[in-house]
């Protein structure tokens, strides 16, 4: 969708961070409101926690992002809204193009939207600095990205420690919580194994074990089965899933698979930039 350049917003132009592929580049590191309580009901697994009255640990308000296309704006995400409860995991589906990773990014604060507001566990993310953002994201924000994207030469709880290591936290206390995490992924006796000695599945397995270093308030998760088979995608959904809900953090899953539906409390979809309740239907929850 292109609309006239005028429209846009002059705040995104300052951003030179301003790519959906810049959500990649962390990973070193780490229309009105559509969920209202109809839209939820329709939408909600019958083993979802109960709505909260807190506020959600993730909130976009109204959220509109264009980028810029030719002489207009290509409006990647059209006034999207979405609460995300702590402890839930909402799963975000659509076709290659229509604004999925835009709304990651948005979520992540590597983006700055046009308009609209993102609130991360409880914290307005409008107006705060670049170096502000980056202290959100390092601290509140855990992001686990379809290729595991792990450093070559360190082992499995080392990946983990480099994360808190730049927090400048106690060594010993680093090395416990590497551990603990590890040990929560399944991983418990592969801590001192190099990517390379690991599989597929348990790569990511440390990726997701990374992103919680710093107990994250909002887990943002792009494809996590991608490269995986549908048996070791299955156990690292459900691995996800339980963390989501052991952890009390608000998970907003990207996926292609309908598999994953089942495991989801709310079940959103993209379209063109519009997000809105899906019309899918869940797939019929694995048995075990
Ligand atoms: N940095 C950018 N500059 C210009 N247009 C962009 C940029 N990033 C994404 N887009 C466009 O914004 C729209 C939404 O892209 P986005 O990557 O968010 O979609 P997606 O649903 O994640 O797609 P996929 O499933 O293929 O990853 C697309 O039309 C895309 O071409």
């Amino acid at each position: 969708m292109t609309t006239p350049a005028n429209s846009a917003s002059s705040e995104n132009s300052e951003n030179s961070e301003n790519s959906v592929n810049s959500v990649n580049s962390v990973n070193s590191v780490n229309s009105s409101h559509s969920t209202n309580s109809a839209d939820a009901a329709a939408t909600s697994a019958p083993s979802a926690p109960a709505a909260t009255t807190t506020p959600p640990s993730l909130l976009l308000d109204d959220i509109t992002l264009t980028y810029p296309d030719g002489d207009g704006r290509l409006t990647a995400l059209d006034r999207i809204s979405l609460d995300v409860p702590a402890g839930t995991v909402t799963a975000v589906v659509g076709p290659s193009g229509s604004g999925k990773s835009s709304l990651l990014a948005v979520a992540a604060t590597l983006v700055t939207p046009d308009s609209g507001r993102v609130v991360v566990a409880g914290t307005p993310t409008q107006g705060l600095s670049r170096a502000e953002k980056a202290a959100l994201r390092r601290e509140r924000i855990g992001i686990v990205f379809q290729q595991p994207n792990l450093l070559p030469s360190l082992t499995s709880a080392e990946q983990l420690q480099v994360m808190a290591h730049l927090d400048g936290r106690k060594p010993r206390q680093v090395r416990a919580r590497a551990r603990e995490l590890l040990a929560a992924v399944g991983l418990a006796d592969k801590a001192d194994r190099r990517p390379h000695q690991l599989s597929g599945g348990q790569r990511q397995r440390v990726n997701i074990a990374r992103a919680l270093m710093n107990e994250p308030a909002v887990l943002l998760v792009d494809e996590p089965t991608s490269a995986l088979d549908h048996e070791r995608g299955a156990a690292v959904l459900d691995l996800l899933v339980g963390l989501t809900r052991e952890r009390a953090t608000a998970t907003v899953l990207v996926t292609h698979d309908r598999a994953h539906l089942a495991a989801a409390d709310q079940i959103m979809e993209m379209a063109d930039g519009r997000l809105g309740p899906a019309a899918v239907t869940r797939a019929p929850a694995r048995t075990p």
